[in-house]
């Protein structure tokens, strides 16, 4: 193939009319080939005529060539000129022989008039190329001018007509999102205010024949005296859009996305001192904004979720399932409650968290200058969240009562101290803004109306809004959010689905906080304990088991979470108790290793007195670092115990049983007999040599 177009490029035009020549290239071309051809011309005796000939012929197609370059007229004279010229002088050259002094004096003279002629021309062409493109710029500018002055003009009428307001536009912004475009304006003199124009959102939207879904908002302005009408042409809101892909670090201090505005615009919500109301009623999209909301405190690096949710506790579940079972990953939540026992368990230590921090931070408050804990990953915030808290607080129920009694306290003490609420109410919202530390402290609100109309009274949930209503945000996941800063609008959440929580917990796995020491201690052993085989047993019954792993990983500190209390297949490991406890602690310890949740044990008189059930994760804190083996033989030795029973075993036998295996010493496993015996999970029974020890199941106290 290749010496075929080797070829055809030979075949090709002998003269290549386009070739790009400079003034000095030009002017030398033009006057050695001249001379070239004047002096071959003159001794073969060619007749002058023939030179005149090539001249003529070289400005044609020179001039065509240019011409079809859209090259500008004085670069087509210039190149025209110079053949002819050329042309001229070989005819004469020919005629009067070319090697005297006078015919390459005057050929030289030729070439720099040439090279002059060609340099303006150039010079020309480039001032002629600058102008074309401003003049582009300039016409472009002038009908982006024209649309704007168009839309200025339309809207200062159409408000002048619906509001009888007269308005100056100072500024049209269209959208990137092309959905619409924003209009500033300066209000009339004479104490005219933006909500005047607010008030005729509806009319102003009928009068402009938006599409449905689409509206005129009026906002205030830089000032009191302008105003901001956004209008929307196409209504994003309509589309189901997914939450985006991008799981990167989020910080509560810099803001959580918890959807996007009619004008595609993301809103960030601020949740450091501020508490959060949804309302929205069944089927609006509630669980999915709840899922919304988890995905990006999941994506937070100072903050931990806790969640309660009395309705089996759904609204957490995505958020803990991904990770049973699996090495490595942690869940997107860091404690979900499901009954009222475990909610007023959370409540309880939230509150004594946020004293505990008052006491604890005050120096590095003072240090700071602040009466803000100054919120870290190393502090991280907690984020309650409560589905249908408000519903908690509305109600009749005794047991209910003290929780909603616990909600109002955590959210009346522990702003400063970082743990802040995100409630959600199915929609009566009357009973819960009646509470003034709700309409206080909430100032985030979403309405989530879906289209809903029952007992969604927009007034009360954004006092002061004007022309909000429900049938503007008719699609599940929309409806209106308000934040401290920014009055309510219109807005909707992203679509998130299992599959993509599911990601976002193995994404996000590795960057939840710790609850730093002081507050771990405080939060106590309930909270410690949270991931208990026993305290978490219900995800295992109320929901559908994962698919079991292929096989049990070898006991040790695994990467992360390994539920595997819940898997539906565990191979046995000797009586079914014996190895569920086994597994138990070792997912206790696997839990504490990766999350070093529990509080430091201090032992003293402020020590928590041991209850005789459940592991103490703390007691492993204080050793060191488990090896594999150790871990391993630590385990094997708490079984032991319990396959022992009723009359337990001593340190000695325990040590001659674990050394062929582990090589445990005897005194690795004395220490670990005392962390059980403090922590309640083996009892000690007699003394000196006739110690034993005995597992806390197998223990009958008589
Ligand atoms: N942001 C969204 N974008 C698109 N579709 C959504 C969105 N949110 C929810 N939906 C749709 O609405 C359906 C109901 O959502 P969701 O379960 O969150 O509603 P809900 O208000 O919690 O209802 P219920 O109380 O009955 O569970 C979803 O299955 C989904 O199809």
């Amino acid at each position: 193939m290749a010496p075929k177009t080797k070829k055809k490029d030979r075949v090709g035009p002998p003269l290549d009319w386009q070739a790009p020549h400079g003034p000095v290239t030009g002017a030398l071309s033009a006057t050695t080939g001249a001379l070239a051809l004047a002096t071959t011309g003159a001794a073969t005796g060619m007749p002058p005529s023939w030179a005149l000939a090539a001249g003529a012929a070289g400005a044609l197609g020179h001039g065509l060539a240019a011409v079809k370059r859209r090259l500008p007229g004085r670069t087509i004279a210039t190149r025209a000129s110079t053949w002819l010229v050329a042309g001229g002088w070989t005819t004469w050259a020919v005629a009067t022989g070319p090697l005297s002094w006078t015919a390459l004096g005057s050929l030289a003279t030729l070439g720099v008039g040439i090279g002059a002629a060609t340099a303006s021309a150039h010079l020309h062409e480039e001032a002629r190329d600058l102008e074309a493109a401003a003049s582009a710029e300039r016409e472009m500018a002038r009908q982006l001018g024209a649309e704007r002055a168009s839309i200025a003009a339309e809207w200062t009428d159409r408000v002048q007509r619906v509001c009888n307001v007269a308005i100056t536009v100072v500024g049209v912004e269209q959208w990137a999102s092309g959905a619409g475009y924003s209009i500033d304006a300066q209000l009339p003199p004479g104490g005219t205010t933006w909500d005047a124009i607010a008030r005729c959102s509806p009319a102003l939207s009928g009068d402009a024949r938006l599409p449905h879904g689409c509206t005129a908002t009026a906002t205030p302005g830089i000032d009191q005296g302008r105003v901001i009408i956004d209008v929307t042409t196409r209504n994003v809101l309509a589309d189901e859009t997914a939450y985006p892909a991008d799981y990167s670090p989020l910080s509560l201090l810099t803001g959580i996305p918890w959807g996007y505005r009619s004008n595609a615009e993301e809103i960030l919500v601020h949740l450091r001192e501020q508490c959060a109301l949804i309302v929205g009623p069944t089927g609006s999209g509630k669980t999915n904004m709840v899922h919304a909301v988890l995905a990006g405190f999941a994506r937070c690096t100072d903050g931990l979720t806790w969640v309660i949710d009395l309705n089996a506790g759904s609204a957490g579940l995505p958020w803990v399932r991904p990770a049973l079972g699996v090495d490595g990953v942690t869940p997107g939540v860091d404690w979900l409650a499901a009954d009222p026992g475990e909610a007023m368990a959370m409540l309880e230590a939230a509150i004594r968290l946020a004293k505990a921090r008052k006491v604890e931070y005050q120096q590095l408050m003072a240090d700071a200058n602040t009466d803000l804990l100054p919120i870290s990953s190393q502090i991280p915030q907690v984020m309650l969240v409560i589905d249908e808290g408000a519903e908690i607080l509305a109600s009749p129920d005794r047991e209910m009562r003290k929780l909603g009694e616990k909600i109002l306290e955590v959210i009346r003490i522990a702003r400063a101290m970082g743990v802040r609420t995100v409630l959600t109410a199915l929609g009566s919202t009357g009973t819960v803004l009646g509470n003034l530390m709700i309409r206080r402290e909430a100032k985030t609100r979403v309405a989530l109306t879906g289209g809903e109309t029952e007992g969604m009274d927009l007034s009360k949930m954004f006092p002061g809004s004007r022309g909000l209503r429900v049938d503007q945000a008719p699609y599940k996941g929309s409806g209106f959010i308000s934040t401290p800063t920014k009055p309510a609008g219109l807005f909707k959440t992203w679509r998130i689905t299992p599959h993509q929580i599911a990601d976002i917990v193995r994404a996000t796995s590795d960057r939840h906080p710790t609850l730093d020491a002081p507050s771990a201690k405080a939060a106590g052993r309930v909270y410690a304990e949270r991931w208990n085989a026993d305290r978490i047993a219900w995800i295992g019954t109320s929901t559908p088991t994962p698919p079991a792993p292929p096989a049990l990983p070898a006991p040790g500190p695994a990467g992360g979470l390994n539920l595997s209390a819940h898997r539906n297949q565990q191979p046995s490991a000797g009586p079914g108790t014996a190895d569920e406890d086994a597994l138990a602690k070792l997912f206790r310890e696997q839990i504490d290793a990766e999350f070093a949740t529990a509080p430091e044990p201090r032992p003293g008189p402020k020590a928590e007195p041991r209850a005789a059930s459940g592991l103490n994760l703390s007691a492993h804190r204080d050793q060191q670092p488990p090896a594999d083996t150790d871990a391993g033989a630590k385990d094997a030795a708490l079984v032991l115990i319990e396959r022992a029973g009723k009359a337990g075993t001593g340190a000695s036998a325990l040590a001659r049983q674990l050394h062929p295996d582990y090589g445990t010493a005897r005194s690795t496993v004395h220490e670990w007999l005392q962390e059980w015996v403090q922590s309640g999970d083996v009892i000690k029974v007699g003394s000196g040599t006739k110690t034993r020890y005995v597992h806390r199941s197998q223990h009958t106290p008589d």
